[in-house]
């Protein structure tokens, strides 16, 4: 679970993130929906310290991530971006088992995790010995979320996950990672500007403008019953209403 208390960043004299109070709940999928530039990724960067917030507070089950360092917050919580992150001088077996390793798991429990994942994320095992270069994106996508999976965090953020993909492969993709039971049971935080990935994936959407959150619910909640002109602007219209249907 995620507690989110009037966050607030700025760089220089602009306020990149104002204000935001949020709770992600165990298990939920919640995406960071918006235009370029209104604070998404920071807001997401400030749950794992990979920036530090100016105010306010982030709590991940309890705690307050202020109190831990951030190498080790970084290993409890999952992190996807949106080539897949990979070291390019790692193999594909080696990116999957950085975390396992860390944290001490035994070789023989990091072959069956790995086995696991690359058969659930339907990759080819002869792929493991490869470099990311020798990978279509689709796959290094997917490698990118078995190595954020692999040590099974309660959590996992995610920025812009699918967007290096061609529209068919991104599809493709998405429901083949969301219908994994495994990520059912996890904690998401989902950035993205795409307002058909946000309506398909979301429980909740928060969409946020100008560093502020505009309005946050369930998908069909923002699309009936929109709080503002801009909430009803971003969101209406009506292939993506259909989807909903
Ligand atoms: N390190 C930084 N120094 C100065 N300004 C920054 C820095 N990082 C982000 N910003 C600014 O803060 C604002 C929010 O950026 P952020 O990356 O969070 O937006 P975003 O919603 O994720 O956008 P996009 O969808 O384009 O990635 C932008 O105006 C950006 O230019």
């Amino acid at each position: 679970m995620i507690d989110v208390r009037n966050l607030t960043k700025r760089f220089g004299d602009h306020t990149a993130v104002n204000d935001i109070s949020l709770r992600v709940g165990p298990g939920e999928t919640l995406v960071l929906l918006g235009t370029s530039g209104c604070g998404k990724t920071t807001t997401l960067k400030m749950m794992n310290r990979l920036i530090e917030p100016g105010g306010g507070s982030i709590s991940v089950d309890g705690v307050d991530v202020a109190q831990q360092d951030g190498p080790g917050l970084r290993r409890r919580i999952g992190y996807v971006i949106q080539d897949g992150g990979l070291f390019p001088h790692y193999t594909i077996a080696e990116a999957i088992a950085t975390v396992p390793k860390l944290i001490g798991w035994t070789p023989t429990q990091i072959q069956e995790r790995t086995r696991e994942l690359i058969d659930k994320l339907q990759l080819p095992e002869s792929l493991l010995n490869r470099y990311p270069a020798e990978l279509s994106g689709g796959q290094r996508q997917r490698v990118g979320l078995a190595r954020a999976l692999a040590a099974r965090p309660p959590v996992v953020l995610m920025d812009e996950p699918f967007g290096a993909l061609d529209p068919f492969t991104r599809r493709h993709v998405r429901r083949e990672l969301f219908g994994l039971n495994e990520l059912r049971e996890t904690t998401v935080v989902l950035v993205t500007h795409d307002v058909s990935e946000a309506l398909e994936l979301a429980d909740r959407i928060a969409l946020m403008d100008k560093g502020r959150i505009v309005q946050i619910g369930p998908p069909d909640e923002l699309l009936n019953h929109p709080a503002t002109d801009f909430v009803r602007d971003f969101l209406d219209d009506q292939p993506r209403r259909n989807q909903l249907e």
